[in-house]
């Protein structure tokens, strides 16, 4: 099937696919009766019940794909109404227009009536500003009356790049796109502005289905070749030891969540670095995970002399943000993979600076930031509004030499060299405090097995999904680690 449905390709790149396409001799106009039928055909599944059809045509090939999708609607014996501009003469949307019988009405006339179902083909990948009043108003009238809307390739006045709104924008019920997925597919709100997703062939050839820009949704394929093998000739050191380092006593069950899920995801041993205070207490709760007591930044740099010591998890209930600027410095110094999370990265507010200073050469730091820990550390990224979240995780990435896991309903996996995965398929209910001290602890267990850090943070977040998903919506944090399972 010549669909990719691994790639994320950006609009621009999709117009020079389209172009390409066009180029190797398959005609645009032909392209647009395959778009045109595939939006019909949603229709047509979705609504069997619908009494008018209503489609709104902009002035470029979105609006092509919609004088396609009429003309099939009322060939099906659909009463169909088209409301929008004409399209300008001379390309295939002029076509299009042309082959589809029956005027154009302007798009104030539109009174909702019950039955009708609104195919948007205002605007879709040539969306580049904030759409004008008379369609604001539209968008505004299609919610009041709760018409059901199907998107053609994106909602009018969604970002197919960011996922943002530019201005007013339709909430569909479906989106049918073509040949590839756009970041704002996934990126929210887009991913809940599109509704049900449809990707569509519409006989681009699939050779041509490339992007210039390393994007996709994550996958299997990013990271299996260098998932832990069972190894018969196994022993725990080999499986890799993790080190977990907890909190005072106040705090200490995040760092518990971390530890747990890395024994899950497969370290061969994990132990808990404790402040002594707190060490009574974590060895009440504790069984298969160890612990040390570590009460410095030199009890830390003596320790780190026991080369087995293979990742680190540092963050999660930490609570003390100086002791975790003193301790990140050694284990920078270590050449070993650490994970910050939580305190560790609010520890280095204002100073991203010496953080990525101290994780030179190699990429071996993977810094897992929620929305308000990322603005914390980079707030001028965080405020830019030309930047999507995959610009943003990407130029983190670069500043601090890190693998960036930016998480959310739409986690983007970033690495300084320019890779980037969106994870999309999580489920909502790991939205749930702790949620992300496990996502730390499963990282860290899969550096300390030896995967690399990009590697590992997408198989990471992957497994954090699965986990969820296993564990059901009524879980809680303390649910997920028996859930956690090798990929
Ligand atoms: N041959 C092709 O290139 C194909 C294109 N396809 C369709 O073509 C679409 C892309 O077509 P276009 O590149 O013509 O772009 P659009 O049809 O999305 O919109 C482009 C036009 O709208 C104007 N515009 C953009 N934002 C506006 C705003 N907020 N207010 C008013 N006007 C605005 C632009 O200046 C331009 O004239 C895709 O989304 C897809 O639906 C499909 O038909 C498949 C084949
Ligand atoms: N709506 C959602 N859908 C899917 N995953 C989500 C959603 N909201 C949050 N998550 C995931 O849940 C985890 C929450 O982590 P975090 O915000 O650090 O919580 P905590 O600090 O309480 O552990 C992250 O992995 C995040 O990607
Ligand atoms: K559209």
């Amino acid at each position: 099937m010549a669909i990719n449905a691994i790639l994320l390709v950006n609009p621009s790149t999709m117009g020079k696919i389209d172009a390409a396409a066009i180029a190797s001799g398959i005609g645009g106009y032909g392209l647009m009766q395959a778009a045109g039928a595939h939006v019909a055909a949603c229709v047509l599944r979705y609504y069997p019940a619908m009494v008018r059809a209503i489609i709104f045509c902009g002035p470029g090939n979105n609006g092509g794909d919609g004088h396609v999708a009429a003309r099939l609607l009322a060939e099906s014996g659909v009463d169909v109404c088209r409301y929008g501009v004409e399209p300008r003469p001379g390309g295939d949307a002029a076509r299009a227009h042309a082959d589809c019988p029956g005027k154009i009405l302007p798009l104030a006339d539109w009174c909702p009536e019950p039955g009708d179902v609104i195919v948007d083909a205002l605007f879709g990948a040539g969306l580049d500003r904030p759409v004008n009043d008379e369609v604001a108003a539209l968008i505004e009238r299609a919610k009041a009356a709760e018409t059901p809307v199907v998107a053609v390739d994106l909602p009018s006045g969604l970002s197919g790049r960011t996922g943002q709104p530019t201005g007013a924008c339709f909430q569909a019920c479906h989106t049918v796109t073509f040949a590839a997925l756009k970041p704002g597919h996934l990126l929210m709100p887009g991913r809940a502005l599109c509704g049900e997703m449809h990707l569509c062939d519409i006989g681009i050839p699939a050779r041509l289905i490339t992007g210039d820009d390393p994007i996709s949704c994550n996958h299997a394929g990013l990271y299996n070749d260098y998932l832990p093998a069972a190894d018969p000739a196994q022993h725990k050191y080999k499986r890799g030891h993790l080190v977990v380092f907890s909190g005072r006593l106040i705090s200490g069950g995040a760092a518990r969540l971390a530890a747990s899920a890395g024994l899950h995801a497969g370290a061969g041993l994990v132990t808990l670095a404790t402040p002594p205070g707190a060490v009574m207490v974590q060895a009440t709760h504790l069984t298969a995970v160890m612990q040390r007591s570590v009460k410095s930044a030199d009890d830390l740099d003596q320790w780190l002399e026991d080369p087995r010591l293979a990742a680190f998890v540092l963050g999660p209930g930490f609570g003390d943000l100086d002791k975790a600027r003193d301790f990140v410095t050694p284990l920078g110094g270590a050449n070993r993979p650490v994970v910050l999370d939580a305190d560790g990265l609010s520890a280095f507010a204002g100073d991203t600076e010496r953080l990525g200073g101290l994780f030179l050469g190699e990429t071996r730091l993977v810094i897992t930031p929620h929305e308000g820990e990322f603005r914390r550390l980079f707030a001028e990224l965080s405020d830019d509004p030309q930047l999507s979240k995959i610009d943003r995780a990407r130029a983190a990435a670069k500043i601090l030499n890190a693998v960036v896991v930016y998480k959310g309903p739409d986690t983007v996996i970033a690495a300084p060299d320019g890779r980037a995965a969106v994870n999309a398929g999580a489920p909502p209910w790991l939205a749930t405090a702790g949620s992300g001290d496990v996502l730390a602890g499963i990282i860290g267990a899969l550096l300390a097995q030896g995967m690399p850090p990009f590697e590992a943070s997408c198989a990471g977040v992957a497994m954090h999904g699965q986990a969820g998903d296993r564990a059901g919506r009524a879980m809680t944090a303390e649910d997920l680690p028996p859930h956690i399972a090798p990929l």
